[in-house]
């Protein structure tokens, strides 16, 4: 049986029915642009989306248009600045999207947008324009864009709204003081994702595109705790797309293995593909009783075959490990201060057990995401022993 029922759930068009976590984004935007999207004409709304890859910007404008599609005159005109990044590129995609005969060159860069307003006015034309990623257009490109949507005299009326998206306020900085004025204060910041939020985000995801009971919430928490920001300022973690790439990546593992379910070890494999697992250089640098602790939690999950382990079998896997090595196991204290330095390297994740299912208080839970065990055992086997030679 198939465990990924439904493959367009996780490709990059796909609009979820509803976005955990953006309804404040899409609220504001609805405001800026929503009047002029049910009775385009009469002003020119303009926004600046800002954020991180994958905190949703795109996917965010997507439901934008899918709520107003059916209620607009306008023409949805989408240009990713990444494919298209010079002045004929963009206006020829802009030309074609509203499929309007344009010649490909030979016309200066007035003449092209001089036949763009006229086309417009005369075919009573309007365009919710969105210039994505332009961070990689040029300034004075952007500029030209920004200025085109305040002419209504020669288009006849306001017939361009326009959304700018970009990583972060550089985009807006190094336009010329007065267009940037344009563009005012419209913006709308994307945070970075919490690991609580990309949760949210995969389980969605995973009703939607997954074989029922083909996972598990653990497996989901798993790829949240390893992609998800520790705090909404936390910029090297956050990115939904990322997150949801593992997810797709660990279900096709465990189904081209003929398995039904997804397993911990698919995701440590899948995200490794992605991310760039555990490096050596890391692993050399901790103390030896770190090692051995670490060596201990690599076990402890191989024999658990589950997504985490409680720090109570980390500690008693690790009194194992220290026999088999002739250590002197260190104190419970220091075992946490080893924890918290091995989760600040990013070699393991741990979270708090909320549900205390038949746990007294509150338990620590361990896991590793983005390193398959086996290998990782054996390298942390091979400095213990070189360690101890
Ligand atoms: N709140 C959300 N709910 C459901 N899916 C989401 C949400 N946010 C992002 N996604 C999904 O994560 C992926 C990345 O989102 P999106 O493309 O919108 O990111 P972005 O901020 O535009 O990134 P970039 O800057 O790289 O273009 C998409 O598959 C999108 O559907």
């Amino acid at each position: 049986m198939a465990i990924v029922v439904d493959d367009s759930v996780f490709s990059p068009s796909y609009v979820p029915k509803r976005l955990p976590h953006r309804e404040q984004q899409l609220q504001q935007l609805d405001i800026l642009l929503g009047n002029w999207l049910r009775n385009p004409g009469h002003h020119y709304p303009r926004a600046t989306l800002l954020g991180r890859p994958g905190t949703g910007k795109t996917v965010t404008l997507r439901k934008l248009w899918e709520l107003y599609k059916d209620k607009t005159t306008a023409r949805f005109v989408y240009i990713n600045g990444f494919i298209y990044r010079n002045f004929t590129a963009i206006i020829g995609e802009i030309a074609r999207s509203l499929n309007i005969p344009f010649p490909r060159r030979g016309l200066s860069r007035d003449e092209f947008l001089a036949l763009l307003v006229e086309h417009l006015r005369e075919r009573d034309l309007y365009m919710f324009l969105v210039l994505d990623d332009a961070f990689n257009l040029a300034p004075d490109i952007l500029s030209t864009f920004i200025r085109l949507g305040q002419e209504a005299d020669k288009l006849g009326a306001f017939r361009i709204a326009l959304v700018i998206v970009g990583h972060n306020d550089a985009v807006l900085n190094n336009l010329d003081p007065s267009t940037r004025g344009i563009m005012g204060k419209y913006v709308i910041r994307f945070s970075p994702y919490t690991k609580d939020q990309i949760f949210d985000i995969l389980l969605d995801r995973a009703k939607a595109g997954l074989a029922e009971g083909s996972y598990s919430e653990d497996i989901l928490q798993m790829i949240a705790d390893i992609t998800g920001a520790q705090t909404p300022l936390d910029t090297n973690r956050g990115d939904a797309r990322l997150a949801i790439d593992i997810l797709y990546r660990s279900a096709y593992a465990a189904q081209q293995n003929g398995r039904k379910h997804i397993a911990p070890e698919d995701v440590r494999k899948s995200s490794k593909e992605v991310l760039f697992g555990i490096s050596e250089e890391v692993l050399i640098g901790l103390p030896l009783h770190e090692k051995l602790f670490l060596l201990a939690i690599v076990r402890s999950l191989k024999i658990s075959h589950t997504p985490y382990i409680t720090f109570g079998d980390a500690e008693e896997s690790y009194k194992i490990v220290c026999e088999e090595y002739g250590e002197r196991p260190r104190v419970h204290s220091q075992l946490w201060s080893y924890l918290n330095d091995l989760r600040e390297k990013g070699i393991v994740e741990t979270r708090q057990n909320k549900r205390g299912e038949g746990v007294r208080g509150r338990t620590t839970l361990i896991s590793i995401g983005t390193e398959p065990l086996d290998t990782l055992e054996a390298v942390i086997t091979k400095l213990i022993k070189e360690e101890l030679r």
